[in-house]
C-alpha cells in the first residue's frame, strides 16, 4: 500500500505554553488543528514584554479553500499578503482561537485592549453601529469577573454564521460549555483581524501562520506529536 501522503504539523511552544498540533473541542465534538501560534508583547520603558501567547486553529476545511488562491505562494509572500490573511479571518470553516497568559492580567485589563483594537477595526472597516456596540457590552461583561493568572486562557470560537464563543480556563483544556455566545460577524472576525490582520497585535503569529499552512496546502494534513 503506498504511503499516507501529508505533511506532519507539529505542536508549538510560545514561551511555557504549549499548542497541540490539533484538538478537539467538547463544547463542539469538533476537531481543528494548529494553524499558528504566536507570542503578543508590549514595549514598556522601552523593553519588550511578552504578555500572552496566541494560537489559531482552524478546521480541516480551511485548507482546500485556502488552497485554491495561495497554493504555491512562498512564505514570504503570504506574509506580505494582507490578502491572505484576511482569507484566513473569512474562511468558511470554523476557527478555534486560544489566548493564554503569560503574565497575570485581570479581565479588565486585558479585554480592553482587546476590545479597543476591535472596536478601532470595526470603526475603520465600516461595520461598527448599534449592534457592533452591543456586542461589546457583551464581551466586556463576559470579561468582567475573570482573572487570568499565568497558564490561563480565553477560547475564541469564531462560527461560520457568525456567531462568537467565549469560553475561560483556568489551564490549555477546553471548556465543555461556553460562556457566552456573542452573535455578531463584525465583531466576531475584527477578534482575528486585530491579531492576524493589518495592526496585528502579534506579527509573531502572522510569521508562524504564514509558514505552516504551505506545507499543509502543498502535503495535506497528517497530525503527529500532540
Ligand atoms: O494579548 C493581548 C493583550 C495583552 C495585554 C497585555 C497587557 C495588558 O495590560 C493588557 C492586555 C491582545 C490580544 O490577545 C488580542 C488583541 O486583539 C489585542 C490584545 O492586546
Amino acid at each position: 500500500m503506498a504511503p499516507a501522503k501529508g505533511s506532519s504539523l507539529t505542536p508549538i511552544q510560545v514561551e511555557n505554553l504549549q499548542f497541540p498540533a490539533s484538538v478537539t473541542s467538547p463544547a463542539t465534538a469538533k476537531s481543528y488543528f494548529l494553524g499558528g501560534a504566536g507570542e503578543r508583547g508590549l514595549t514598556i520603558e522601552g523593553k519588550f514584554i511578552k504578555f500572552t501567547g496566541i494560537g489559531v486553529y482552524l478546521e480541516d476545511t480551511a485548507v482546500d479553500s485556502l488552497a485554491t488562491k495561495w497554493k504555491g505562494k512562498s512564505s514570504q509572500e503570504l506574509q506580505d499578503s494582507l490578502d491572505f490573511f484576511r482569507d484566513i479571518i473569512s474562511s468558511p470553516s470554523e476557527k478555534l482561537i486560544r489566548g493564554s497568559k503569560l503574565r497575570p492580567l485581570s479581565g479588565v485589563e486585558y479585554s480592553r485592549k482587546v476590545m479597543e483594537n476591535c472596536v478601532a477595526h470595526m470603526k475603520s472597516a465600516g461595520t461598527y453601529g448599534e449592534a457592533e456596540a452591543t456586542a461589546i457590552e457583551k464581551f466586556a461583561e463576559a470579561f468582567r469577573k475573570v482573572d487570568f493568572p499565568p497558564g490561563s486562557s480565553v477560547f475564541y470560537r469564531q462560527s461560520t454564521d457568525g456567531k462568537l464563543g467565549l469560553s475561560f480556563s483556568l489551564d490549555d483544556t477546553i471548556p465543555e460549555e461556553e460562556a457566552v455566545v456573542i452573535e455578531n460577524k463584525a465583531l466576531s472576525e475584527a477578534v482575528l483581524e486585530t491579531m492576524i490582520g493589518e495592526h496585528a497585535v502579534s506579527p509573531d503569529l502572522k510569521r508562524c501562520l504564514a509558514e505552516r499552512l504551505p506545507i499543509v496546502m502543498n502535503q495535506g494534513l497528517l497530525l503527529t506529536g500532540n
